[in-house]
């Protein structure tokens, strides 16, 4: 049953995540055609993401059962703020966005609405609603970066997000966090386990819909 938890909630997000590698964002990273413009709305909003996202995982540190998660967790929260941060600096200064600058970038919707999500359905779900609501966020990303990195991008700036995601620390790290995903599933009673699709999917729609607002370079319309 446990390697099952996996590629069931894979297949309810199959489809969106052919979306994803569809977008045009997607798609403009490797073949060249994606604007800088664009890129830096991308990047400017992943870094207030990252932020929220820090502190969804740090719900899920939480709650976690055993040391072995907790610890997992925590360090993960450590990636996200220090790894990305530093990623996402260098990415910015490459941009010609300063650190004063970005911070006067607001918070878009999508990111708000993602953002919030998260952090809702891991301050108030189970343990195993709060790792399926996240678990999109880890495992689209592995997915993409993998995709991505087949075809390559001539933007070097591009490249180097792709290498972050493609590269085997990060896939490794995903590994880790599907391995408690499938034992979550296997002991998930009928109600929980329905929970736990729920939360997988409606995240899945925001990863598809954060590279939109970036790619329209969403604004609030008031
Ligand atoms: C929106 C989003 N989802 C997932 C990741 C992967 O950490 C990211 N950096 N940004």
């Amino acid at each position: 049953m446990a390697e099952r938890t996996r590629e069931l909630l894979w297949a309810d997000i199959s489809q969106i995540y052919r979306q994803i590698c569809e977008h045009p964002f997607v798609t403009g990273l490797t073949d060249g055609s994606l604007g800088q413009d664009r890129f830096r709305h991308y990047i400017v909003q992943d870094g207030h993401y990252l932020r929220a996202y820090a502190r969804a995982l740090a719900g899920c540190a939480a709650k976690a059962p055993v040391e072995s998660e907790l610890m997992m967790f925590a360090e993960h929260v450590g990636v996200a703020i220090a790894a990305e941060a530093e990623l996402h600096a260098g990415l910015l200064a490459e941009l010609g966005l300063g650190a004063e600058q970005v911070a006067a970038l607001p918070v878009t919707p999508t990111t708000q609405a993602y953002a919030s999500y998260l952090l809702a359905a891991t301050a108030s779900g189970s343990y195993a609603e709060a790792v399926a609501a996240v678990l999109p966020c880890y495992w689209i990303y592995a997915r993409v970066g993998e995709h991505l990195q087949r075809h390559g991008s001539p933007e070097p700036l591009f490249q180097r997000w792709i290498d972050t995601y493609a590269g085997q620390e990060y896939q490794a790290v995903v590994e880790a966090v599907l391995t408690v995903t499938d034992r979550l599933g296997a002991h998930a009673s009928a109600a929980e386990w329905e929970l736990m699709r729920r939360r997988f999917h409606t995240s899945a729609r925001y990863e598809w819909m954060f590279f939109d607002a970036a790619y329209r370079l969403e604004d609030w319309p008031v």
